[in-house]
């Protein structure tokens, strides 16, 4: 398991700070981060919606291009250490510059430079811009801007996260119809907190792709549509153990909505925050169900199918799990 490829579609840049890493820029800044780590120096949250505002205190840490920068470098960098071929980043403007267009060309260039260089050692990436749900659909168009404006290259994507309560999906259907005439793939968290009906909601959107899902297996035509339409679910199973969306990896529906017929792909969200990475993702998987290379070749063709890269780089992916 340890040294197979593995292609990830669903990791928030921010999510994946080294606590180390976090310490080092408050530390240089003179930030003083309260309650946000433990006494072991771990992230420390209590439930979801202490966990997103812990996350957005991590980000009060990343002020410049220049923090980003070398974010991304220690996330690809480890990313690399874990397998990883290609990897999709959530990144959202609004934590980098304000939502300002300017000012998120500046943190793009950064982050542009970083990619480029991982990618010629191995580890190709992408970015898909994220609009945060609790932050309301105004400041979400200020996102789909900024990605209708610099997609095509890295930023292949716009997606939808933060807290899934909040709203209706369609109050986001500009920001989606914006970046979709921008050519950018579309994804969207959504049944993860939220039952079927959030899935639903979130396909209106016209995304190819949901970030968790699971929640749709308590829906068997749902569960049909989305393998019917080949929808691929971007899982996150110790995400969920973590935040108690499910009790126990043995009760996660991965593998009875894989066996429904439904694309899943596995991805680890916000690896430190859970206290998981991907080949502790992939080893629980081989523990709980016995999957073993064939599934994890499936899933990884599946992930490079559902891509929002370029097609030579999917041709070069498909022919690394084929
Ligand atoms: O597991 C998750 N579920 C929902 N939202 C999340 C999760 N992890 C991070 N974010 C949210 O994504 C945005 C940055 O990409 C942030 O708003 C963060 O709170």
């Amino acid at each position: 398991m340890k040294s197979s490829k593995k292609v990830e579609l669903h990791l928030h840049l921010e999510g994946a700070a080294p606590p180390a890493f976090v310490r080092g820029l408050a530390a240089e800044k003179q930030l003083d981060l309260g309650g946000v780590f433990d006494d072991r120096g771990r992230y420390r949250y209590n439930g979801f919606k202490d966990f997103l505002r812990i996350y957005e205190a991590v980000c009060s840490t990343l002020q410049t291009p220049a923090d980003y920068a070398r974010l991304l470098s220690a996330v690809l960098s480890e990313c690399g250490e874990q397998g990883a071929i290609y990897v999709e980043l959530f990144v959202s403007p609004e934590f980098c510059g304000g939502g300002d267009l300017f000012a998120w060309r500046d943190y793009l260039g950064a982050m542009e430079e970083i990619a480029r260089a991982y990618a010629l050692s191995g580890v190709d990436s992408r970015a898909v811009l994220t609009c945060i749900r609790h932050l309301g659909p105004d400041r979400a168009k200020r996102t789909a801007l900024c990605a209708a404006e610099t997609g095509g290259g890295w930023v292949a994507g716009m997606g939808l996260a933060g807290a899934e309560d909040v709203g209706e999906a369609r109050d986001y259907a500009w920001s989606f119809d914006c970046a979709r005439e921008a050519q950018l793939g579309l994804t969207a968290h959504a049944g993860e907190w939220c039952g079927p009906d959030s899935i639903r909601g979130a396909l209106e959107l016209g995304v190819t792709r949901i970030g968790h899902g699971i929640r749709a297996i308590e829906d068997p035509a749902l569960v049909r549509y989305l393998a019917d339409k080949g929808i691929l679910l971007e899982v996150c199973p110790g995400a969920n153990v973590a935040l108690g969306v499910v009790p126990n990896l043995a009760a996660h529906p991965i593998a009875r909505l894989a066996d429904a017929g439904v694309r899943v792909a596995v991805s680890t969200d916000d690896p430190p925050f859970f206290d998981t990475s991907l080949n502790r993702e992939y080893q629980q998987l081989a523990d709980s169900f016995g999957w073993s290379d064939p599934e994890f070749r499936q899933m990884n063709l599946w992930a490079a199918e559902a891509a929002f890269c370029d097609e030579d780089t999917r041709n070069r992916l498909k022919q690394e799990f084929t």
